[in-house]
């Protein structure tokens, strides 16, 4: 029995797969990070081999490749006709396994996490580097999966080859050729050993990949060769004398407009917002990853983004540290390769740097672990340390600590916030927690729909919120809608009761608000002339917390049931001991000092 059909097979299948792996990959990573137009229809094109018949395949090579076809005649001046020689074979095998290895990649890069190759950025990684080692070896798996896919089809493609290719043997004549031929001969036994052994050599590669894969999750690890760039590049519009943060920038994405324009000089921002008001992604515009429609953001004097200057500073040279909610820390290497990735040192993981970077977050003994090895805590530690270890000037945290419990919560605040202390840079944090953002920042910056309210010392925005929804956010439970009835005297309407205030009431101030623990229960304290804005109060219900209860409570009436409230007024547990004791109804004072005057 001959067998230079099975060598045939293995060079076509081997060479075929050899370019449908740098074709496929490479075309899948570009239609991954394509975001024009026409992406479905390109799609479509690219995956139609697997659809079509073979024959009809084949046909369509023969007609475009062959002599008077509309690339044969370009070939043939240059001496080249593909058709029925080996390499058309080797077309053929191309073509047809070439969808799977392109689908297969991008449902591979279309899994990653989209923080990943965007922290990588932000560390200062070039777009190279970010493909190979944080995209390739996440998506390895699933490109080498298509590979062994490519090869099975490579190896058993039958009708479009033998249209483009022929049957010659010793040269054309692959396996599944020679079967066909070797059935239609009579020779029945020839072409069983033929099927028998394109089965083996199939599974045994599927199996062999798979094994592979399934053995050395981390054989595609991490392998720095040479360092990052280094952080901060020449720039001729650089200045050190104008330091701070400068930030007037407008993005439209469907259904939301991003309309912010601030300037902050201070250490520490905060950006407090409802959900869905656009902080992430003012986050991303100013760390790069995302581009902005029009706009200009300068950092110590550093033009990072000038739309009309066409200045676009790519990510990874913005020197803009990022901490994602999720961290982002890269899953295939452990923690100290994690922090080497940022430093420009190399990656031999005992080093002093990547120690000194460890050892201020109590992380000494965990460098070698994977980030799936470690606890929630640790691994924000590890973030904050990668990111503090690129050297940024400007650090972003979003939403820090809103995957952790209060006690991990407070924990690492505080760890945090005394590494923090060693940080020469500015932070912007992103938080709904306006006890977080108090404690934490020193000016605070307020996000409505895309817009920024207000930008005040935080002091100023817990005292005077302005508006109602800023009210609201900074934790204002207490509204009541109001007419005018003096310079400095309304009537509350949902609360039935007239009010003094301490400012002059102006035209655009609608309602007036009242915070929670603010409510003062005149039975508590020591007799003096009732002040101003005292009412007689019931209880509708409690609520109660590990330390405080919530009364809700009824002005002028008693209550007629559990709904019937006016005002929620917070108390400690040791006030609510001798609070429940008095009677009914109790003396309730709104001081004027506390009333809260807000526009809509
Ligand atoms: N890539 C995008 N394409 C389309 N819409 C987007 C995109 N990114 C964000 N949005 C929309 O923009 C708005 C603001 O989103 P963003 O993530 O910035 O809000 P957020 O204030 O950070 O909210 P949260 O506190 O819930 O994280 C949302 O309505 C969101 O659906």
């Amino acid at each position: 029995m001959n067998i230079a059909p099975l060598w045939t097979s293995l060079r076509i299948a081997a060479i075929a797969t050899g370019i449908t792996f740098i074709s496929g990959v490479a075309v899948a990573y570009a239609m991954h990070r394509y975001r024009g137009n026409g992406k479905a229809v390109m799609e479509s094109i690219l995956l139609i081999p697997l659809v079509l018949p073979p024959t009809v395949l084949g046909f369509m090579l023969l007609f475009l490749l062959g002599t008077q076809g509309p690339i044969g005649r370009l070939l043939t001046p240059l001496g080249l006709n593909p058709v029925f020689t080996w390499y058309a074979a080797v077309i053929t095998a191309t073509v047809v396994s070439f969808p799977l290895q392109y689908k297969t990649a991008l449902g591979a890069f279309q899994q990653l996490d989209p923080n990943l190759p965007a922290a990588a950025r932000t560390l200062g990684a070039s777009e190279w580097t970010v493909f190979r080692q944080v995209i390739l070896p996440l998506a390895g798996p699933g490109i080498l999966a298509g590979t062994s896919l490519a090869f099975a089809r490579a190896l058993g493609e039958f009708g479009a080859t033998l249209m483009l290719a022929g049957n010659i043997p010793g040269q054309t004549q692959t396996i599944p050729m020679a079967i066909y031929f070797a059935v239609e001969g009579g020779a029945v036994e020839e072409a069983l050993i033929w099927c028998s052994f394109t089965l083996f050599v199939s599974l045994g590669f599927l199996v062999g990949v798979n094994l592979w894969l399934s053995q050395k999750p981390r054989c595609l690890k991490f392998r720095r060769r040479r360092p990052l760039r280094p952080r901060l590049l020449p720039d001729a519009s650089y200045s050190s004398a104008d330091q701070g943060l400068w930030v007037d920038l407008q993005k439209r994405v469907a259904g939301f407009q991003l309309d912010i324009s601030f300037q902050t000089q201070e250490t520490t921002l905060g950006v407090l917002g409802a959900s869905g008001a656009g902080k992430s992604m003012l986050l991303r515009c100013i760390a790069g990853i995302e581009t902005p429609d029009r706009g200009r953001i300068v950092l110590n004097g550093r033009v990072l983004f000038d739309s009309a200057q066409g200045i676009n500073i790519p990510s990874c040279d913005r020197n803009i540290g990022i901490l994602f909610q999720n961290y982002a820390l890269f899953p295939h290497l452990t923690a100290a390769e994690n922090i080497a990735f940022a430093l420009s040192a190399g990656r031999s993981l005992n080093t002093t740097k990547v120690t000194s970077h460890l050892a201020p977050l109590q992380l000494a003994d965990y460098g070698h672990r994977l980030p799936q090895e470690l606890s929630g805590g640790q691994q924000q530690r590890v973030a904050l340390a990668r990111a503090l270890a690129s050297r940024p000037q400007l650090l972003l945290f979003d939403e820090p600590f809103s995957a952790l419990d209060t006690h991990l919560r407070n924990q690492i605040e505080k760890g945090m916030v005394s590494r923090l202390s060693t940080f020469d840079g500015m932070t912007l944090w992103v938080t709904h927690n306006v006890e977080e953002a108090y404690r934490l920042c020193d000016q605070l910056m307020v996000v409505e729909q895309g817009k920024p309210s207000t930008l005040r010392p935080k002091h100023q925005i817990l005292e005077q919120p302005e508006t109602l929804s800023i009210a609201q956010l900074t934790g204002c439970k207490n509204f009541s809608r109001i007419q005018q009835s003096g310079p400095e005297e309304v009537f509350a309407l949902d609360w039935e009761c007239p009010l003094q205030t301490l400012e002059p009431i102006r035209p655009h101030h609608s309602q007036i608000g009242i915070r929670a623990h603010q409510i003062r229960f005149l039975d508590l304290e020591v007799p003096v002339t009732p002040p101003s804005n005292t009412f007689l109060g019931w209880l509708a219900m409690t609520r109660e917390t590990p330390h405080r209860m919530t009364l809700y409570l009824k002005l002028h009436s008693p209550p007629t049931h559990a709904e019937d409230y006016y005002l929620q007024a917070e108390v400690f547990k040791d006030k609510w001991q001798q609070l429940k004791n008095l009677p009914f109804p109790w003396s309730i004072t709104l001081d004027p000092m506390n009333i809260l005057l807000l526009r809509e």
